[in-house]
């Protein structure tokens, strides 16, 4: 009985021990993610002051095949590294249009 304490007390302490880390690896992704979303702000400019389309698929296709790479090196599902950066492009090419539609009006 009194080891099935210590047992869950030590538990609970490595599960927050864990969940601390967690906590600084998803800062980390969101300050990640606002830094690339500063860049991309300056590309959907830089593409709409020059009339170049909001969406690069040879780009894009060029990305996945390495982040695929990178995620098969590091022991990630190459899908889901596919789907999120899909997830991400999608939400840039959203951004893109309407950079370029403020331009148009
Ligand atoms: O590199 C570009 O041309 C971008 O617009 C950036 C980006 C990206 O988020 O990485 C977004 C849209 C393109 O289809 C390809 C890549």
């Amino acid at each position: 009985m009194e080891q099935n304490r210590d047992d869950k007390t030590h538990a609970l302490e490595r599960l927050a021990e864990l969940r601390g880390s967690i906590d600084n690896i998803d800062a980390s992704l969101v300050h990640l993610l606002a830094e690339r979303f500063k860049l991309t702000e300056r590309v959907g400019e830089l593409k709409a002051d020059h009339g170049l389309p909001p969406a690069d698929e040879s780009r894009e296709a060029r990305q996945v095949a390495r982040l695929r790479e990178l995620a098969e090196d590091s022991h990630l599902d190459p899908e889901f590294a596919e789907k999120f950066l899909a997830f991400i492009v999608a939400e840039v090419i959203r951004r893109h249009e309407r950079i370029a539609e403020s331009r148009e009006s």
